[in-house]
């Protein structure tokens, strides 16, 4: 029997199960408030989230009204000069802080570079952050430079596998750096008992919320968090290389010494005096010039989450893996790939991650079939189910359309197996 005979099925059942559940889901509106191309599942915005209507019309005011018309009275005019404040207290609504802890402002790397400084600083007799062997390379990257920078006396990486984490943590751990969304695999990190058991050993725990803000249910406050840092390109969609944003717990702010002080930093930039005199809040973490243009149109993307209750967003992140997962298996893929995402949905953020030899020319045979995933070396194929604009139409959709490439072997041809720069 044909291979399209013997899952056609199958995959009706799989799609009138979609049906139903998008009849029952309770956020199928917000869809409509994102510019997304027509018959394209977009199942990437674990990396990059989509285009928000609201936001690409404040890019347009941005630039000819607020720039091109009101120029530099903007900073006032259009209150410029708070926005990362501004920006941040929105973000701080969806990670479970308090007013006057997060702010926005560079990238998570430079941000990073602040807070392992500052918590280093506060740790005497302390040397060691320790770290996960596959945390996102750039979070190790940032603390290699500060050991060469201070020199290992004053900073030595160490990383262990995430099984070793907790048994690594005694008393020469300055700083526990976790990503609490395992960038590959999906894996969440229980927050709250980590930071317990950190603490007990008088470590600082730096969380990395790349792939927790916007998605999942956060609360730093109520967990304990020292330091936290996250970007604003996934899953809050603020666009490409939109601005990063830093949450410092209240108590940490009086002590906190940043070594990127700056003027936005200052007590009182424009005095334009000589020597730098710190916020006493968390604003002593900006440095430079906020980038207006890109932090304008983040301000304009959080308004899509104005109404939105995280706890929704992340139940329907667990339905929607929940689903892909199980249309896999209904579809015997599951013999073909390896996942090496959680199966139990509370361990999983919106993503699953599918290992294969072929996963790179897979990823491209997906994209030519409009069903937008990603690659990441040197075998995986991820896929990133953002609970606001993914359907679970959508999942049935690239179900299909996986079952199909594997089948065929249309991954074989030439044209999806030529790499790219950017994967
Ligand atoms: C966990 C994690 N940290 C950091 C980054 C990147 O940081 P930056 O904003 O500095 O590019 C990413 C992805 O780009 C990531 O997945
Ligand atoms: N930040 C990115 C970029 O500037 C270009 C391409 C991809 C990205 C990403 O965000 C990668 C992403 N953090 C990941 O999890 O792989």
């Amino acid at each position: 029997m044909a291979y399209q005979d013997m899952i056609s099925t199958p995959f009706a059942v799989i799609k009138k199960q979609a049906e139903i559940l998008d009849e029952n889901d309770t956020l199928q509106t917000y869809k409509r408030l994102f510019a997304l191309p027509e018959n394209c599942v977009y199942l990437d915005g674990n990396s990059l989230g989509a285009l928000p209507i609201c936001a690409k019309q404040r890019a347009i005011d941005v630039v000819e009204q607020q720039w091109g018309r009101d120029l530099i009275t903007s900073w006032n005019k259009h209150q410029w000069i708070d926005l990362p404040t501004k920006v941040g207290e929105k973000i701080a609504r969806l990670i479970g802080a308090a007013k006057g802890q997060t702010i926005c402002c560079d990238s998570i790397s430079v941000n990073l570079f602040k807070l392992v400084c500052a918590a280093l600083a506060m740790q005497p007799g302390r040397n060691v952050v320790l770290s996960q062997t596959d945390n996102f390379p750039t979070d190790l990257y940032m603390v290699q430079g500060i050991e060469q920078l201070l020199g290992q006396q004053c900073c030595t990486l160490k990383t262990v596998p995430a099984d070793e984490l907790v048994s690594g943590l005694n008393e020469d751990v300055a700083v526990l750096l976790l990503t609490q969304v395992n960038y590959r695999t999906g894996y969440i990190h229980d927050m709250e008992k980590i930071t317990k058991l950190a603490h007990e050993k008088g470590i600082i725990v730096i969380w990395d919320l790349a792939h927790s803000a916007g998605v999942l249910d956060l609360k730093l406050d109520q967990c304990a968090v020292d330091f936290a840092v996250g970007c604003t390109y996934k899953y809050l969609n603020g666009g490409p290389g939109a601005p990063g944003f830093m949450y410092v717990a209240k108590r940490h702010q009086p002590v906190l010494k940043q070594p990127l002080s700056g003027w936005m930093g200052h007590s009182n930039p424009f005095e334009f005096t000589a020597e730098f005199v710190a916020k006493n809040n968390v604003e002593q973490c900006l440095t430079g010039t906020p980038t207006i243009i890109s932090m304008s149109i983040l301000d304009a993307a959080l308004d899509v989450f104005d109404e939105v209750s995280m706890l929704e967003v992340a139940k329907k992140s667990q339905k929607l893996t929940d689903f892909f997962m199980t249309g896999m298996s209904t579809l015997k893929l599951d013999s073909i790939f390896e996942c090496i995402s959680p199966q139990k949905s509370a361990h999983r953020g919106s993503q699953v991650a599918l290992n294969h030899p072929y996963s790179y020319a897979i990823c491209q045979a997906l994209i030519a079939q409009n069903v937008i995933a990603d690659f990441r070396a040197p075998d995986t194929l991820r896929l990133g189910f953002a609970p606001l604009y993914v359907s679970y139409a959508d999942v049935a959709t690239a179900l299909l359309k996986l079952a199909e490439i594997v089948q065929t072997k249309a991954y074989l041809r030439a044209e999806f197996n030529q790499q790219s720069k950017v994967t």
